[in-house]
């Protein structure tokens, strides 16, 4: 099988480089060996093999892959953030082969209609690209099959286990909040809050684009051209004197040599048609800039000679800033995963006794959160005016998207054992922007990433993030299985409030009123919510399919302006953001790449 760990010597050419091994990356890479076997083709990943791990295979180990001596996410040190009270973002990306695919949370979830059709980019509209996107999968859930696609290599079920009495009693309480509940808010134009499908097959497997893409076509003996060599980095594109992408330069992994070995000198491979960078949102501005290719002021200080022009690269960066919000339940440990977050599982024991909740990814619904116009003016008259602009005729963009999982959201050793659920909101449309450049040529160097997270003047973010606590906090406080806040994970309000956290033994007496929150109750909350918003691990916008005079680095094709045979492909070309979780765009893009390759190299 051709996956290497080392390159064979006598591979120093191929047709087509691809440049990082995530989920548009596995996806292009099998799409073209499938259109034709005899192009020859090198992805080359910096991670590992991730086929027979146990932390991707098995949906209930998620959290494994978050602690920081993990291998299997990069973790991508930001610098501290004024707005932020200093605090320094640390955001984390797949860094395994299948990249984010073979790491995430596996939360099913579409963009909005006029997300793609807002990207104002030919071939890109949400009519256009529903094929692509239908074509990814094979639909397990519930709703108007038609929305969805029936043939596709990524499984899209319920898992072998959901915690019923927790999704339900979460149901139910939403709509006695008065929020709407959907069947199925993953078809394009729907907002609401459903029962959650994941990407896990029915039989309880993480659906990631390496195994379901990528690995069958290197095993099944029909594509000797396409290679896959993993565990070493790209650190630069190699052009000739035309600006034409002609080869990589890679070395080994460090992460991966054994302690105090030296990584050994870099390497080099030539591509004769193509060169596809793929490195994912945060990886692929610094591979180019690298590479010579960027705005001229951040290479000079960064000391790399300029190739070509292009101020637009890294010049974004964008994110779902996101809050964790756990709850304390009435739940039995068999409805959670709290066994796992307290370090009490088993694992050896799960896996011989083929557990159930092996095949859980423990996030039980999911919703769209779209305010009602009542609720718009409680939020200050520029909000009015943003929702006015960018929101009101768009009635199928959220404002925040939310996870409801029936477990502690983190491991849980400084709070008192128990059974938890977590509402987790992350803001879809931010109006905040960061930045991602290289400091240097070195690939160790630290990095100029900052991911402005509420750094929008307007305060537009954080009045946001301000109503889906109360929200969602008012759902919960229904549920019959409420038992009060964890109150280290929750604003401190006064305990005199009528916000204060709670402790209680039985659901709250019916009727529930909503919490009136006082103008201090507020200020404690924003205030919260500046010490705490975090990364929602959505990085994406950092070379934007746009304009070259509107700061674009790709046109319509993927073509990066002003060089040659030099493709990108990832989240960073996204040119705005999506009403989503985000893999679902990343597995389009990779489609997408795909069929503009296909069709340009005239396979
Ligand atoms: C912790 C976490 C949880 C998430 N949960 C969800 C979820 O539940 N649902 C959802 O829809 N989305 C989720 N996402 C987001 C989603 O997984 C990503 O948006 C998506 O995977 C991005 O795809 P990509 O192709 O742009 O990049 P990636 O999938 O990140 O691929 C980039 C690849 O390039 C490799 N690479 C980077 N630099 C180099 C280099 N220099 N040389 C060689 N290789 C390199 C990386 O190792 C990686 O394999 C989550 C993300 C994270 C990190």
């Amino acid at each position: 099988m051709p996956l290497h760990t080392q390159l064979p010597g006598d591979l120093k050419q191929v047709d087509v480089i691809i440049a990082g091994g995530g989920t548009a990356g596995c996806i292009i890479a099998a799409r073209l060996a499938e259109a034709d076997p005899t192009l020859s083709i090198l992805v080359v990943e910096g991670g590992a093999n991730n086929e027979g791990n146990p932390i991707v295979k098995h949906p209930a180990f998620l959290l494994a892959g978050m602690v920081p001596e993990s291998k299997t996410n990069m973790f991508v040190q930001g610098l501290e953030e004024e707005q932020l009270e200093g605090r320094a973002q640390v955001v984390p990306t797949g860094g395994i082969l299948g990249g984010g695919s073979s790491t995430n949370f596996m939360m099913y979830s579409r963009a909005s209609r006029s997300d793609y059709d807002g990207w104002k980019t030919p071939g890109w509209s949400t009519d256009e690209l529903l094929p692509l996107i239908n074509k990814t999968e094979t639909y397990h859930g519930p709703g108007d099959m038609s929305k969805h696609g029936h043939n596709g290599p990524i499984h899209i079920s319920t898992g072998t286990f959901r915690s019923e009495r927790s999704r339900e009693s979460f149901i139910a309480a939403a709509q006695r909040a008065g929020r709407p509940v959907v069947e199925d808010a993953q078809a394009f134009d729907e907002i609401g809050i459903q029962r959650a499908v994941s990407y896990i097959s029915p039989d309880g497997v993480r659906q990631d684009v390496a195994s379901r893409y990528l690995l069958p076509k290197l095993q099944d003996g029909l594509h000797p051209e396409l290679h896959v060599l993993v565990q070493h980095q790209v650190l630069r594109i190699q052009f000739d004197d035309n600006k034409k992408a002609v080869g990589v330069q890679f070395r080994p992994n460090p992460l991966f040599s054994a302690d105090g070995e030296p990584v050994s000198s870099t390497q080099s491979v030539r591509a004769r048609k193509l060169v596809v960078v793929s490195t994912g949102a945060l990886g692929t501005p610094i591979l180019l800039e690298r590479s010579g290719v960027g705005s001229p002021e951040v290479l000079k200080r960064a000391g790399v000679s300029l190739v070509a022009e292009l101020p637009g690269v890294g010049a974004v960066y964008q994110d779902h800033p996101s809050c964790l919000y756990p709850y304390r339940t009435s739940l039995n440990p068999e409805e959670t995963l709290d066994v796992f977050t307290r370090g009490e599982l088993d694992f050896g024991e799960w896996i011989k006794n083929n557990e159930p909740r092996l095949g859980w990814n423990v996030m039980d619904a999911s919703a769209k959160w779209r305010p009602e116009d009542s609720e718009i003016d409680q939020l200050g008259p520029e909000f009015r005016a943003a929702w006015d602009r960018d929101f009101k005729s768009k009635p199928d963009r959220p404002i925040a998207i939310g996870a409801y999982v029936s477990s502690f959201p983190a491991m849980a050793t400084d709070i008192p054992r128990g059974q938890y659920i977590t509402v987790s909101n992350f803001l879809t449309y931010p109006y905040s922007r960061g930045h991602i450049h290289v400091t240097s040529p070195d690939p160790s160097s630290p990095l100029d990433f900052k991911t402005g997270l509420l750094s929008d003047p307007q305060n537009l973010d954080l009045k946001a993030l301000l109503w889906t606590y109360k929200i969602h906090r008012e759902i919960v406080r229904r549920m019959s299985i409420y038992r009060g806040e964890v109150p280290s994970w929750h604003p401190p309000f006064a305990s005199d409030s009528a916000a204060a956290c709670i402790a209680i033994d039985e659901p709250l007496p019916e009727p529930v009123q909503n919490i009136q929150y006082t103008a201090q109750d507020d200020a404690i909350l924003e205030k919260f919510l500046v010490e705490r918003v975090a990364t929602g691990w959505h990085s994406l916008g950092t070379c934007r399919m746009a304009p070259l005079d509107d700061d674009g680095v790709v046109d319509k094709d993927l073509n990066v302006y002003g060089v040659g045979q030099l493709k990108l492909a990832d989240l960073s070309i996204a040119p705005e953001n999506v009403g989503a979780h985000t893999n679902n765009t990343a597995l389009m893009i990779g489609e997408k790449a795909a069929e503009i390759i296909i069709r340009d190299l005239e396979l």
